[in-house]
């Protein structure tokens, strides 16, 4: 059964509308929602949980109508970018707070904070307060307090982006853990792709109040269904050239370059579209045939295990992405091949083709 189904939502604030939104997210899923700010992620999070009312459409948890159910009654916990924790309370009590709510058993709240402890290595900030714990063990106690509830779902609105880039990769890690661990449903989101990509598996894009693909981070990457899509996933964002498909069908023709690439059938011959490359899928070459294109190098960042190549082809900037430590302009070829097999094309409209 699903854990969360959302069927044609739409909920039109005064200024933005959000929707129509179409999601299924499955039980034990680690799911991601990634897009730009104002994108409409956190309303989407606030739909599931129930603090907001939808004007359209369907919403059921576990396979019930969660239309006119209370927030308490949802049996969903919610970890918020600011952690709310109660700051006069201890880290115990923040925890065991949801617990303590619906009056649990003594008995059953030593068991589950003991529980949560384990996972979560917190008993040294059981008694400090949030003021005294550092970034991360307030992290931890927010995320207990999630995970104490054992709800139906954790809904997590970018719960560490607060903390330094160290801690975070720490917290992904260990986030990804707790869920397989728990075999919880996470709805995770974020604005950072790396973060989302790596932690998910599957990943929701969202743009301007809708949900734009759905997909295993693995195909959003190397199949964006559409421009917009191909240029906020991936880092530098993926090369967009555009021109045309030449008349002949076998050609895509722009300002930088006209080159034979084997066009899908489904290109039509005369019409404008664009093609798209990753930074990583230009490489060097000595060779001097029709795939390959003289490039004018402009600068270098040698970021360690790559290097990023900034050149103009045929008068348009260009990223790509080497192999190793590249220190001087001269290091790299002045050709540049593209691997053919990794093209992406897309239509008129911006559609993938
Ligand atoms: N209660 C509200 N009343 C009116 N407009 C709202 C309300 N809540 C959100 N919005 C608007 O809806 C849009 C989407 O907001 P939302 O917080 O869902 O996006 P987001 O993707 O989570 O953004 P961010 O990454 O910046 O947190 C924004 O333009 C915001 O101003």
């Amino acid at each position: 059964m699903n854990a969360i189904e959302i069927r044609g939502v739409v909920k039109a604030y005064p200024k933005f509308t959000l929707g129509p939104i179409d999601l299924t997210i499955g039980q034990g899923e680690f799911f991601g929602i990634f897009g730009p700010p104002s994108a409409g992620k956190t309303s989407v999070l606030k739909l599931i949980l129930g603090l907001l009312n939808h004007d359209k459409g369907s919403v059921s948890l576990g396979g019930a109508d969660a239309s006119g159910m209370e927030v308490a009654d949802r049996n969903i916990a919610m970890v918020f970018q600011n952690l709310a924790l109660f700051p006069h309370m201890s880290g115990r009590e923040n925890i065991t707070f949801p617990l303590t709510e619906r009056g649990a058993s003594q008995a059953e709240i030593a068991a589950r904070l003991k529980a949560v402890s384990e996972v979560l290595h917190v008993d040294h900030i059981l008694r400090k307060n949030p003021a005294q714990m550092s970034g991360g063990e307030r992290q931890r106690v927010a995320l207990g307090r999630a995970l104490a509830a054992d709800s139906r779902a954790i809904l997590l609105d970018e719960p560490i982006a607060a903390l330094d880039t160290r801690l975070r990769e720490e917290m992904r890690i260990e986030l990804k853990r707790l869920q397989r661990s728990n075999n919880q449903t996470f709805v995770y989101v974020s604005h950072d792709e790396e973060e989302v990509m790596a932690i998910s598996d599957r990943v929701a894009v969202m743009i301007g109040g809708r949900i734009v693909q759905v997909g295993v981070p693995d195909d959003v990457y190397n199949r964006p269904n559409c421009m917009a899509v191909a240029q906020l996933i991936g880092s530098p964002p993926m090369n967009l050239f555009s021109g045309r498909f030449s008349d002949d069908g076998w050609h895509f023709e722009c300002d930088a370059f006209a080159a034979p690439f084997p066009l899908p059938e489904r290109t039509r011959p005369g019409e404008v579209g664009t093609l798209g490359i990753r930074p990583e899928d230009i490489h060097q070459t000595e060779d001097r045939g029709a795939l390959s294109h003289e490039i004018g190098i402009s600068s270098i960042e040698p970021l360690g295990g790559y290097t990023i190549v900034n050149a103009m082809l045929g008068g348009q900037l260009t990223k790509i992405r080497a192999a190793g430590q590249i220190v001087r302009a001269d290091d790299h070829a002045k050709r540049v091949t593209f691997d053919t097999r990794r093209l992406h094309l897309f239509d008129a409209e911006a559609n993938r083709i």
